[in-house]
């Protein structure tokens, strides 16, 4: 700790007059091996240098009352290292307190809070642990940032932060890291609780966030090539294969529509447009105006290009060019597997971004399920020196003077940290963990152009093999005869059979089946258990039997396991207002520009999460953490950062939203 003053003192000038105020050997500038008191003479000798070249700011979220940890081993050697600006490298410093990994963020630079944290990166796990700070009242405040929740936005911010050198607490309600893109174990089969439709999974590109995500953190998972991401079966039998070759699907959706190839040709070659200009991008916060006015300088056509399609939806750009109702119902149903709205609701950038990633990077499955992503990442997490804490579900977050600064677990336990990020939706965020406080302007806005999107009904089966066909794919959607109910409850049935690809999710001879269709909790909500249990059957029974009339002749007499999930299932696990799959437009939304980022009204708190831009999915969720981990790190000094345009673009970026 006083390293970290020491280093920023040495940055702004006062080497002399603090060396010479530390009383301590001329060699040895610490040496300490116990931690020391805050009254001791050593202590009030860098309040003093605090406050004059900094006021009574914290740094690095620590005050200048906190424990001085015991940093051996920093001689005046390697202390006069320090000032040196260029990058930090273990040789600045004597061996055996050193970490190693995390040298390449490790720049000692122009700013000054975030030097605690780089520090930190550099010394070993066990200094790390002994660093141990208290707030000015007395209370701790160990972390640059606590992050509520384990989906896989929360865990791609934390990880992304660590890794940047920030220390991060990431409480979790259940008992193992996911959320929606969790894991559970009956009986011999893993069941991915959510989707096992992965994309940005790849190895190609920029937009691969899954695969860079567990990079950061020395993480790769094996993967399986998925050859068809997804097979329609639709009204009047229109069956249509989503190859993983772009041509292969060009060539099979122009054989259903001949008459529409040329609007097909153009409808999909202005999504790659959009999707090559993203590829092109370094993807970080777009509300951090350094990166962003970068970008627009190393990439003007490609800005500008995103900038022209941000507003705008993928229905009217589909309806330039093509007439055909069916297809222009095909664009829906496409539309709303990735948005759960038809396409005249979703964004162009959005729809651009899953239409062309399923071909460039392709869908590929992780081996041993979906689950291994977060559990890869919760221990990339602790490698890099933070933590997760299981069973900590989160009450309250705690204010002080309208600054976000710790939050309160349901069995009383009390955090602080510099700032805190929810992973829980907005909703849940300002209306449960927030309850009592005024509704930030920005939040109302968002209300009313968003609302909750449906739950689920999920059914998660175990088959005998031998009822699937041999060539059956992976995943399938149906809507049987009538295209006004694909946005119907109950409406469009998404299967995934994750076995086809994995054979070691299940016991031997036996398939995955996963079956969900969207379902709000209102038809839920109420009914004695009995009623509960009899409405769950009846309604897995219909849905099982539309089923194996459309695709498995015999499906009901082969299953060998069952589980029904319904939107207060969803509720109860993922800790979701409603059991909601996510946000979705009111009404026309102008593209994605309502979509709020990771900034909120309240100083110090952050969100993430499929309630930020760009909305559902993981892998929008992954960009949605990699953008909030760069805009905290700017805010506690990580990250380039400058405060004179930071409020310029913020402004701007809320005022755009308005227009939405
Ligand atoms: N249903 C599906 O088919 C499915 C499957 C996989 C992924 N997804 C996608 O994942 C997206 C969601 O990902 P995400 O990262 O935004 O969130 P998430 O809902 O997956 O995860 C949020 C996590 O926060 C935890 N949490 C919430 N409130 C908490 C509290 N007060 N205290 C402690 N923990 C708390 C939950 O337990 C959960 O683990 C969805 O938009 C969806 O597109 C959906
Ligand atoms: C700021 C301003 C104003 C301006 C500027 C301009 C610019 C630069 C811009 C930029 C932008 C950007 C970068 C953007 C980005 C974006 C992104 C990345 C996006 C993404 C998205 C994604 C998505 C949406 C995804 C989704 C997915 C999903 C949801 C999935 C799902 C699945 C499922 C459900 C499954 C199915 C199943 C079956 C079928 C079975």
């Amino acid at each position: 700790m006083i390293l970290s003053y020491s280093l920023s003192t040495l940055e702004s000038g006062f080497i002399p007059k603090f060396i010479t105020s530390i009383p301590n050997s001329q060699n040895t500038k610490f040496c300490h091996t116990q931690s020391f008191d805050s009254s001791k003479t050593l202590n009030r000798g860098c309040q003093k240098l605090v406050s004059s070249s900094f006021g009574r700011r914290k740094l690095g979220g620590f005050s200048h009352k906190q424990k001085i940890p015991c940093i051996k081993q920093v001689n005046a050697q390697n202390w006069d290292k320090f000032s040196y600006r260029g990058p930090l490298k273990s040789s600045n410093f004597d061996g055996n307190e050193i970490g190693s990994a995390k040298m390449r963020y490790c720049e000692v630079g122009h700013r000054k809070r975030g030097l605690l944290s780089r520090l930190k990166s550099v010394l070993s796990v066990d200094n790390l642990a002994e660093i141990e700070g208290e707030r000015g009242d007395g209370r701790k405040s160990n972390y640059d940032a606590i992050v509520i929740g384990s989906g896989i936005g929360g865990l791609v911010a934390a990880t992304q932060l660590a890794v940047k050198g920030a220390r991060v607490l990431v409480l979790e309600k259940y008992v193992i890291p996911g959320g929606s893109s969790g894991y559970y174990e009956r009986d011999g089969y893993t069941f991915d609780v959510g989707s096992s439709v992965m994309f940005g999974f790849s190895e190609k590109g920029n937009l691969n966030l899954i695969t860079q995500a567990l990079a950061a953190v020395g993480c790769q998972m094996e993967v399986i090539p998925d050859p068809t991401t997804v097979h329609f079966h639709l009204p009047n039998n229109l069956s249509v294969r989503v190859h993983r070759e772009y041509s292969e699907f060009i060539t099979e959706l122009t054989s259903k529509f001949p008459h529409e190839k040329e609007g097909i040709l153009k409808f999909y070659g202005e999504c790659w447009k959009i999707f090559n200009a993203l590829n092109s991008l370094e993807l970080k916060s777009l509300e951090e105006p350094v990166y962003l006015f970068g970008q627009f300088f190393q990439k003007p056509l490609e800005c500008l290009t995103l900038a022209f399609y941000l507003p705008q939806n993928a229905g009217d750009i589909a309806r330039k060019y093509i007439k055909d109702p069916q297809l222009l119902s095909f664009i829906d149903a496409e539309c709303f597997i990735v948005s759960t709205v038809n396409a005249l609701q979703t964004p162009m950038i959005n729809a651009s971004m899953v239409l062309c990633d399923r071909h460039f990077g392709g869908i590929n499955y992780p081996v041993g399920g979906v689950g291994g992503i977060a559990m890869s990442l919760a221990k990339g997490l602790i490698d890099q020196g933070s933590e997760i804490l299981y069973k900590s579900n989160v009450a309250k977050i705690l204010l002080e003077n309208g600054k976000a600064v710790g939050v309160r677990l349901s069995d009383g336990r009390e955090f602080f940290a510099q700032t805190i990020i929810s992973n829980a939706t907005r909703w849940d965020t300002f209306g449960k963990l927030l309850k009592g406080e005024n509704l930030p302007k920005e939040e109302e806005n968002f209300q009313k152009v968003y609302v909750k999107a449906p739950s689920f009904l999920s059914i998660h089966m175990g088959v005998k093999a031998e009822v699937l066909p041999l060539d059956t794919d992976c995943h399938h959607f149906v809507l049987e005869d009538d295209w006004t109910r694909l946005e119907e409850p109950y409406g469009s049935i998404f299967l995934s059979i994750p076995t086809v690809l994995d054979s070691s999710l299940a016991p031997k001879e036996r398939h995955i089946l996963h079956i969900f269709t969207t379902s709000s909790i209102e038809d839920w909500e109420g009914l004695p258990q009995k009623d509960y249990e009899a409405k769950k059957e009846m309604i897995a029974d219909k849905i099982i039997s539309r089923l194996e009339k459309k695709l498995f002749p015999g499906l009901k007499s082969s299953i060998v396991f069952k589980e029904v999930g319904t939107p207060k299932t969803h509720r109860r696990y993922l800790a979701r207002d409603k059991g909601t799959y996510g946000p979705m437009p009111r009404g026309t939304p102008k593209g994605l520009l309502g979509m709020p980022f990771n900034t909120t009204g309240i100083e110090g708190l952050y969100c993430v999460g499929d309630s930020c831009f760009p909305g559902q999915g993981v892998i929008a969720v992954a960009f949605s953490g990699v953008m909030c981990a760069h805009r905290v790190a700017a805010d506690i000094g990580l990250e380039k950062k400058s405060p004179v345009l930071d409020s310029a673009l913020l402004r701007l970026l809320g005022w755009l939203r308005t227009l939405a």
